[in-house]
């Protein structure tokens, strides 16, 4: 196949990235946008000799499964890559997705249960970060066109909150009036690069973070004069990024205006939450996932628990009622320190919080003896390593609570603790990411 060939082809499958798979002459063809049981004429975009790249330029049979996307801006960023297809669909789609993987690793004998939805299907997000850059002459934010950093200018982001888009439009339009520019990534100047809008659901209460090429620039207290009064605006920071790279934020965060944190509810507890802290996105599904993980765990009050990979706290802290102990590691230190804090916030006296990698702190933990009856971890999209996990088996837990948002990781690492004598019948997939090909699991592994 050439470039800018339009060939016909019949797509049979979605790719992990939610592209539509087909083939032609035997060469397998991924096509953005497209569905299965739809046959399209694509054109291709990039040949790499076994498989190609194509956009759709018509569909020639549509699937009945195909949403209307409004707005072709999210076919072209990415944004929202599974908008096109059918709520109950994109549900089927990821436990599909956890099936496939368990079956290249000869682990067909454990069930995938069904997906369980998110309450809500859009609008869902309490965080967004978005680019900011110059677009003909003007300052735009937006989402980057897939596989590049030109800006397609947006105002309905369709995941956010929108309340959060109503912030960003403001503080857009803010930026806008005092004239402050936008980062050029090419030239290394300019200001801001991305704004950061975070919301507590449950309070309302809104944290705007700009992230700024410099510490202090020209117009940057009036901006801030301004910002303070959007209502719900509750903190302002400023992130400093003065580097030349993709990584959205720097190491420092100076407070600007009003409180250093905002505050959300997990059930019954309230969490403070600071810039550079992790927290779930999907607030109103969270609950859900943690009771899930939680009542799976078989709890009892002589537990001595670890959260490792804890961000502020959430699943320890959630859990602790149930348990003696909590013993929580994380890496990023302003999370460690929301832990403690949200600890005390919310009397809750046994459970303390460390900073260090969990791959290192596990290790030290085993060595000095530790025995833990249960272990709920939560890693980034990495998973797992083999040291933390020969570390974890070592203090002899009856079992391993694994929450993940990546389930080719989630697979490997449950290859790793089968070995080590652990068993799960069902790993159960919950939508966090409505619209988007991303999947989290819950699975416990149970040692007899
Ligand atoms: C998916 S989040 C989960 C956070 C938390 N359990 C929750 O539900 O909100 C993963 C967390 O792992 C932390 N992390 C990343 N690498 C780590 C490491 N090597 N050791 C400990 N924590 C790490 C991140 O900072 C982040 O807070």
């Amino acid at each position: 196949m050439k470039k800018n060939e339009i060939v016909e082809v019949e797509i049979t499958d979605l790719s992990y990235e939610a592209m539509g798979v087909g083939h032609v002459n035997g060469e397998t063809v991924f096509v953005n946008n497209a569905l299965p049981g739809e046959v399209v004429k694509a054109q291709i975009l990039k040949d790499k000799k076994s498989y190609a790249f194509a956009r759709i330029s018509e569909i020639v049979k549509e699937s009945p499964d195909r949403v209307k996307v409004p707005l072709r801006q999210y076919v072209q960023t990415g944004l929202t890559s599974l908008a096109h297809l059918k709520y109950d669909k994109q549900l089927e789609f990821k436990q599909k997705q956890v099936k496939e993987l368990l079956s290249k690793a000869h682990l067909d004998q454990i069930k995938v249960a069904e997906t369980l939805p998110s309450p809500l299907e859009t609008g869902y997000r309490n965080k967004a970060q978005v680019p900011v850059r110059m677009v003909k002459g003007q300052l735009e934010i937006g989402f980057f066109r897939r596989h590049s950093h030109d800006l397609v200018p947006l105002e309905d982001f369709f995941t956010n909150d929108p309340e959060i888009d109503r912030v960003l439009l403001a503080v857009r339009d803010i930026l806008r009036e005092k004239r402050i520019p936008a980062y050029d990534e090419e030239k290394h100047q300019g200001q801001v690069r991305y704004l950061e809008v975070r919301r507590g659901t449950a309070t309302g209460d809104m944290m705007v973070v700009l992230v700024c090429l410099d510490r202090d620039f020209p117009g940057l207290h009036a901006v801030v004069d301004e910002i303070k009064e959007i209502a719900g605006v509750k903190s302002i920071f400023l992130n400093h990024n003065p580097k030349r790279t993709n990584v959205i934020l720097g190491e420092h965060d100076y407070h600007l205006w009003g409180k250093r944190y905002i505050d959300d509810k997990i059930g019954d507890l309230t969490f403070e939450i600071s810039p550079q802290s992790f927290f779930q996105i999907n607030s109103l599904q969270t609950p859900r996932l943690y009771k899930l993980a939680i009542d799976q765990a078989g709890l009892t009050k002589d537990d001595l628990i670890v959260d490792a990979y804890s961000g502020i706290g959430t699943i320890g802290l959630s859990a602790a009622k149930y348990v003696k102990e909590v013993r929580g590691v994380e890496v990023v230190k302003a999370a460690v320190k929301d832990a403690k804090n949200n600890a005390r916030l919310n009397q809750i006296h046994n459970a303390k919080y460390y900073a260090g990698k969990a791959e290192e702190l596990m290790p030290k933990w085993a060595a000095e003896g530790l025995k833990t009856d249960v272990i709920f971890v939560d890693p980034p999209r990495k998973g797992l390593t083999k040291e933390f996990i020969d570390a974890a088996v070592k203090t002899g837990p009856k079992k391993v609570v694994y929450i993940s948002c990546n389930p080719a990781t989630l697979v490997r690492d449950m290859q790793l603790l089968m070995e080590a004598g652990y068993t799960t019948d069902l790993v159960s997939p919950v939508d966090m990411f409505p619209q988007t090909p991303h999947v989290e699991c819950v699975t416990v592994l149970t040692k007899e």
